[in-house]
């Protein structure tokens, strides 16, 4: 039987997701000692690799591994709802529309808005009605309304401390996140047993099962 290949997002959703995977009895020893490595097959029934975000579905949608671990911020904005089979209680945080003191959300003025997510952005404006300029940044995205580069941003707040140092406000709270695993269709099919087992056990692990593939 071939393993199960899992592409996992690294950084801040690794680190969340690891104890769990740990939980549901897959060896994660590797990831635990590694410093640079990204592929680690000590589990005897599974491989996981480690991405960025932006590509755990590249991966999937390829068939390259059967299942990617991702923010749903990620998957909202590349517009991929159809795949999400597991909602894992990690990685939660919210989308917000955040500036400074002066910012006027009622202005009439057409709004020049900073983002790493313009998808989300533009259909949040869009849903309430106004059109509004979007600037595609890559980080530190707290720095376009204090540097004049936008008048607002819109962005992920976790516990608030990013705005809070500098001294940004909550203007309109949007959709919440958190961290998914997805599931490639074909590989579904022709390893059901395997996933819906890794599902359960990672559902169990997680005690919170939300949505199954329709
Ligand atoms: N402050 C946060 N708190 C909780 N989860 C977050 C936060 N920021 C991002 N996330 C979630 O974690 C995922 C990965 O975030 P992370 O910061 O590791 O990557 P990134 O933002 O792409 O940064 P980098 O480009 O430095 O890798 C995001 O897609 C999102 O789902
Ligand atoms: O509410 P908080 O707990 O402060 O978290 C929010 C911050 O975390 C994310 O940034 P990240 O750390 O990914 O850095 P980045 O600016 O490089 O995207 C997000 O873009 C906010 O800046």
């Amino acid at each position: 039987m071939s393993k199960l290949k899992i592409a996992l997002t690294k950084g801040r959703t690794e680190q969340q997701v690891v104890p769990l995977l740990e939980k549901s009895g897959i060896d994660c020893s590797g990831l635990r000692d590694k410093q640079r490595r990204l592929i680690f097959d000590e589990d005897e029934n599974f491989e996981i690799i480690l991405v960025k975000g932006q590509d755990v579905l590249t991966y999937l949608n390829n068939g390259t591994v059967q299942i990617g671990i991702v923010g749903s911020d990620i998957l909202e904005e590349q517009g991929n709802y159809q795949y999400q089979m597991l909602d894992l209680n990690v990685g939660r945080c919210r989308f917000v529309l955040a500036s400074g003191k002066n910012f006027d959300p009622s202005a009439s003025k057409r709004k020049i808005i900073a983002t790493k997510y313009p998808n989300i952005t533009r259909n949040y404006f869009k849903r309430i009605g106004e059109d509004v300029e979007i600037i595609r940044i890559e980080g530190s995205v707290e720095l376009a309304p204090i540097t004049g580069l936008a008048d607002a941003i819109v962005d992920i707040v976790e516990t608030g401390t990013t705005l809070k140092e500098n001294n940004l406000q909550i203007y309109a709270k949007l959709q919440p996140v958190n961290t998914r695993v997805v599931v490639n269709r074909l590989g579904l099919r022709q390893q059901k047993k395997q996933i819906y087992n890794f599902i359960n056990q990672l559902q169990q692990a997680n005690e919170k099962f939300s949505e199954v593939v329709k």
